[in-house]
């Protein structure tokens, strides 16, 4: 797949005799090996969107086509795409892992030999081949949810979507997910997927989609998105309260102080160390990682324009 392309989506729901918009005019591009995580509150529009893409919503206006070609309303794009909603994953209980991937494949159209071929690669590239054989009741919630993505995948399909995938799931499945969407994305499959936890979207994400009350107002390489706000620097924590001479001498240096953090710019480190010591530094962070503070303070700038 070249690219998802998505131009000018807009959908309101009519519920009670209300209207209400969930996505106003949304386009954006995705293309084939990119990972583009969509960010926004509650109820901002982000489920319309990626199930708008899977073909479970129809779009008031706008259009969904694969590579100038196949639109959702299309068998063949069906074929070409994998999806995980919350609350409807594709498993079968009482199958094993393998038997689950198995059926899967030759539901969507393998052959019963290719079928298998690819439920062994995707237990692979799952890391659950010594799952295999367990029963998918059997198995924890971490490990059902990365078997519902690998059982979305066995047909080969060049595009993912996928809503909240890490949601209750535990660090150490977090991280094996992560670790198979950057594999099935190095093979060249296109990924969008929606995500509360911005750890997970720090690890997955090439590019950000920030939507804001169904607009899409930012769409930005995770470099770029992170360096609208946060020009570098560090958040640093102490364990004891400074007294005012020392306070005055870090504003002096520019520390900005935000509850029991202070914020300041990367070549004042050492000097604040000087002066914070020998109180215990009890955290340190570079602000380049703090999503969380970055995409907060971008709702912000859109609530205002
Ligand atoms: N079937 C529906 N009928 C009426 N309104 C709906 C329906 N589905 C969603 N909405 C409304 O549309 C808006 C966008 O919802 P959507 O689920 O797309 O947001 P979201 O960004 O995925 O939210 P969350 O982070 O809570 O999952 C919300 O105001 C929601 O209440």
């Amino acid at each position: 797949m070249r690219e998802l392309k998505i131009v000018g989506l807009s959908k309101t729901y009519r519920s009670n005799g209300k209207a209400i918009t969930a996505l106003e005019d949304v386009s954006l591009n995705v293309r084939g090996g990119e990972i583009v995580s969509v960010l926004g509150l509650n109820g901002a529009g982000k489920t319309t969107l990626v199930k708008t893409i899977a073909g479970l919503i129809e779009p008031d206006k706008g259009s969904v086509q694969l590579d100038d070609a196949d639109d959702p309303t299309r068998s063949r794009y069906r074929k070409r795409i994998g999806a995980v909603f919350e609350g409807n994953r594709n498993i079968y209980w009482r199958l094993t892992a393998f038997e689950n991937l198995e059926y899967f494949g030759v539901l969507r159209g393998l052959s019963l030999r290719r079928s298998q071929e690819r439920a062994r690669q995707m237990l692979s590239v799952f890391q659950l081949e010594s799952k295999r054989s367990t029963i998918a009741a059997h198995l924890s919630r971490g490990m059902q949810q990365r078997l519902a993505v690998a059982i979305s995948m066995v047909h080969e399909p060049e595009l993912l979507v996928l809503d909240e995938p890490t949601l209750g799931v535990d660090i150490e499945n977090v991280l094996a997910l992560v670790a198979s969407l950057k594999e099935l994305s190095a093979a060249g499959v296109a990924i969008v997927v929606t995500s509360h936890q911005f750890d997970v979207v720090k690890m997955v994400a090439d590019r950000i989609a920030l939507i804001v009350a169904g607009k899409l107002v930012a769409l930005e390489s995770k470099a770029d998105f992170i360096a609208s706000v946060n020009k570098g620097g560090y958040s640093m924590q102490v364990g004891a309260p400074l007294d005012a001479a020392r306070m005055d001498q870090l504003r002096a240096l520019g520390v900005r102080l935000e509850e029991s953090w202070l914020h300041f710019p990367e070549q004042a480190l050492y000097a604040v160390i000087d002066i914070v010591r020998p109180s215990p530094i009890t955290s340190l962070n570079s602000m380049e990682d703090d999503l969380t503070k970055v995409f907060l303070e971008r709702i912000k700038d859109y609530a205002h324009a």
